[in-house]
This record gives structure tokens, sequence and C-alpha cells, in this order.
């Protein structure tokens, strides 16, 4: 290896940021979903969000993602007590995206071909880890297919990926899962956790035993404006298994409390 190739290795992703919502308040064709949001993120941890249909999950992810336009919000959303700054953040949105004129391989790369990466020096070496990072995906066989041969959680798979493959320390994924198995799954659940470590995640999901199997912390969205609920899962880490009674428990709660206020999801 070349000491070019060195030094592109030992690239250091910065240290994930703290994240603050200040007096966030978010209005969308003149329905007032977020109404002087304060919240603190746990840094480096998996944030699980649930909540019905529409009652503003993406919005929030939208916000993080710096995509809100200017005059739709006001307050603050702060990362170490600044603005977004660019390459912070990946999103893995509930559409996969992938274009359909590229392989598998080079959708996943997409990120490095905007960037002109695929010109750096490197290109072996991005495109290697792309290849391994696939393989582990269960996606082998598929590396060199173009999305329409692909089943829709294949294609799942790939735009995880493309988000994995960003390295950035915030990563924020809607409803990544959910177009899955349950075995495959609960494996992807299990690479992903590994590949995010130490990032700062902040994940949509539908269903309360994903948010229990994968949150530090949880929160339930409900009402309009949005009120948060913080949930705190067993104190056991991630990824939790089995039925135990206290998962159990833990389920029925968030079903109740989302319940409670009418809120079918
Ligand atoms: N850019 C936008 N385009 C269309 N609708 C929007 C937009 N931003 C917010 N909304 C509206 O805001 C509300 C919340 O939408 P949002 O997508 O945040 O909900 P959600 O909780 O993520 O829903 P789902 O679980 O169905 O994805 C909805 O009524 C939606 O119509």
């Amino acid at each position: 290896m070349t000491s070019h190739e060195k030094a592109l290795l030992a690239i250091k992703v910065p240290p994930a940021p703290t994240i603050q919502f200040r007096n966030f308040s978010f209005s969308y064709k003149g329905q007032l979903l977020f109404d002087r949001l304060d919240l603190d993120l746990a840094t480096g941890c998996w944030n699980l969000l649930l909540g019905r249909s529409g009652v503003g999950k993406t919005s929030l992810l939208r916000a993080l993602a710096g995509l809100l336009p200017d005059t739709s919000y006001s307050g603050e959303i702060l990362f170490d007590g600044k603005k977004l700054v660019s390459d912070q953040v990946s999103w893995m949105t509930q559409d996969d995206l992938l274009l359909p004129w590229l392989s598998v391989v080079e959708n996943s790369l997409l990120g490095n071909r905007l960037r002109a990466w695929s010109r750096s020096p490197f290109p072996i070496i991005a495109r290697n880890k792309a290849e391994n990072l696939l393989r582990a995906l269960g996606l082998g066989e598929h590396l060199h297919k173009r999305p329409a041969e692909l089943s829709g959680g294949m294609r799942q798979r790939v735009a995880l990926a493309r988000t994995l493959l960003e390295d950035r320390p915030v990563v924020l994924l809607d409803e990544p899962f959910s177009a899955l198995d349950a075995l495959t799954r609960s494996e992807m659940q299990d690479l992903a956790f590994e590949q995010l470590m130490h990032k700062t995640v902040i994940m949509i999901t539908h269903d309360p035993r994903e948010a229990l199997r994968l949150g530090h912390d949880i929160y339930l969205l409900k009402g309009s404006p949005v009120q948060l609920t913080r949930v705190s899962p067993p104190e056991t880490v991630p990824l939790r298994s089995g039925f135990s009674s206290e998962l159990q428990w833990c389920e029925n709660r968030i079903i109740a409390e989302l319940s409670l206020a009418g809120e079918i999801m």
C-alpha cells in the first residue's frame, strides 16, 4: 500500500456532535407541526422516533438535514452549539433514490461520484470497501445489476450501503428496514449497528419492537403540534433480543401511549 493510500485510510470521521433543538417551530401550509420544541439528542447513540403517519417524523429529519426552507421555521438546530456544516449528516430517505442507469456498486458510491472522488487517485480503495460492504449486506451476487433487476428489499440494502459509505458523524434513517423479511431485517440491523458505532443515529420506525431492539433513546411523537415523550428502554445495551418481560412491558407501554393519544400507526 502506498503512503497516499495509508493517509486516505487514516482519515478520521469527526466525532458525533451534540444536537440541540432550541425553540424550534415549523409550519407546513398553515399547519403548525412543531411549536417551540426544545430537545437534546444523545450523542453517539441511536435515537428512535415513533409516531403515526403524518405526525411530523420526516419533517424532523428534514430539519436536521438542513432541508427546510428558511422561511418555514424559526428557532435553532445546533450541532455542537453551531449551525449545521455540510458533510456532517447523511440521510437514507424512505425512497431508495437509486439511479436506474447505474449498477449496484456505482449506486452505493454515488456520494463519492458526486464529489468527484472517483477521479481521485484512490478509486480502487473506495470500490473495494463498497463491494465488501455490499457482500456483507448479502448483495455479492448482484454487484453489477441495475436497480430494476432487484427486489424492493435488495434496493433498500443498496440505499443502506450508500448511507453507510458516506461515513458521516450524524446519520438519519427513515424506515431503513421496512422492506426486509424478518430474518434479513435482524441481520441488517446488526450490521448497521456495528457500522454506525459511536455515530449519532436518528431513525424513524413504525415498529415498537424494532425501536426497543436498537434504541438507546426512544421518542414518541404525538399530537399537533407535536409533543415528544421520551421512553427509556431497558438498561441492557442494544441489540436487545428475545421476549423478556421488561421488553414486553416497554412494548406495551409504547403501544398504550400512542393509543391513548389516539395515535394509530
Ligand atoms: N415538504 C413537504 N411536502 C409535503 N408535505 C409536507 C412537507 N413537509 C411537511 N408536510 C406535511 O407535514 C405533515 C407531516 O409530514 P411528515 O412527512 O413529516 O410525517 P411523518 O410522520 O414522517 O409521516 P409518515 O410516517 O407517513 O412518513 C404531513 O401533513 C405532511 O403532509
